[in-house]
């Protein structure tokens, strides 16, 4: 699905937070949004979801303009959004529940993508007796298994560590080459942009403009994104950083390195 801004501002409240922002995002692509704390970017991502609407413009996804939340549109946050009193199975066939599939066959499926995920045989298991990568797993299966065509992810990986980051990374990428929905991925790792992403937008500090756009279409891509040495600097740049790689996520969440 292709999702278009056209001309998007929103101000909460005289705050202005986004000014006409206009991009194309086509159908099947993974686009990053960089950027300082504070600077719109979730905002973006829930305009989209239909959750807030633009102070001007319109949205469109395909040919409609986007009023309010459809299922086809998945948002998933950092912290993990799965209800504690229900297992990781019931977690993901909750969504399908929700578009009226039957218990048994959204069990089924849950089951389903719980494996593409690795999280077979915990299928039963509460979110409170896994681990925060288990949780952020099942949180994934939950996103997929409705078979969304536009997949909006707020720092998703954000809480967790760097290692077991970067295996949900690789487990993102597989169902992203499997389902293949449009993703707009906010991220403060600009390492994870650079490895997931297609296209990456820099912002400037509120209210959100794009300073700079970069494209890595063609790239096959691992995780060592030594090719992307001079990209990343720039994309360091333009956010006002010159730290070493470790201190540039807590740079951008505001934290003294
Ligand atoms: N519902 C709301 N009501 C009032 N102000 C809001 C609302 N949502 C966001 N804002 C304000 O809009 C600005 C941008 O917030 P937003 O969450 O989009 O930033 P962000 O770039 O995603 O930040 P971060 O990277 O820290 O998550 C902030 O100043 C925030 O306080």
């Amino acid at each position: 699905m292709k999702l278009t801004f056209n001309q998007i501002g929103k101000d909460f409240s005289g705050l202005k937070v986004i000014e006409n922002f206009s991009r194309e995002f086509e159908e099947g692509q993974l686009v990053a949004l960089v950027g300082p704390s504070g600077c719109g970017k979730s905002t973006l991502l829930h305009i989209a979801a239909g959750l807030e609407s633009p102070t001007s413009g319109t949205v469109l996804a395909n040919d409609r303009i986007i009023e309010g939340p459809h299922p086809e549109r998945t948002l998933m946050f950092q912290e993990n959004a799965l209800y504690p009193w229900l297992t990781l199975a019931q977690n993901v066939g909750l969504a399908l529940e929700f578009q009226k599939v039957n218990k048994k066959q959204a069990r089924v499926q849950a089951f389903e993508w719980l494996e593409k995920v690795n999280l077979k045989g915990f299928e039963d298991y509460y979110p409170h007796q896994v681990s925060g990568g288990m949780r952020q797993r099942a949180a994934l299966a939950r996103a997929f298994v409705s078979n969304p065509k536009v997949l909006l992810l707020d720092e998703p990986f954000g809480a967790l560590d760097a290692l077991t980051r970067m295996t949900l990374q690789d487990a993102l990428r597989e169902l992203i080459r499997e389902v293949h929905p449009t993703v707009l991925l906010v991220t403060h790792d600009v390492d994870e942009a650079l490895f997931l992403a297609d296209r990456i937008l820099v912002f400037s500090p509120r209210p959100a403009k794009v300073l700079k756009e970069f494209n890595l279409t063609r790239h096959e891509k691992t995780h060592d994104l030594s090719e992307f040495a001079s990209m990343r600097r720039q994309i360091l740049g333009l956010l006002g950083i010159h730290a070493e790689q470790d201190d540039v996520a807590k740079l951008l969440e505001g934290a003294e390195v």
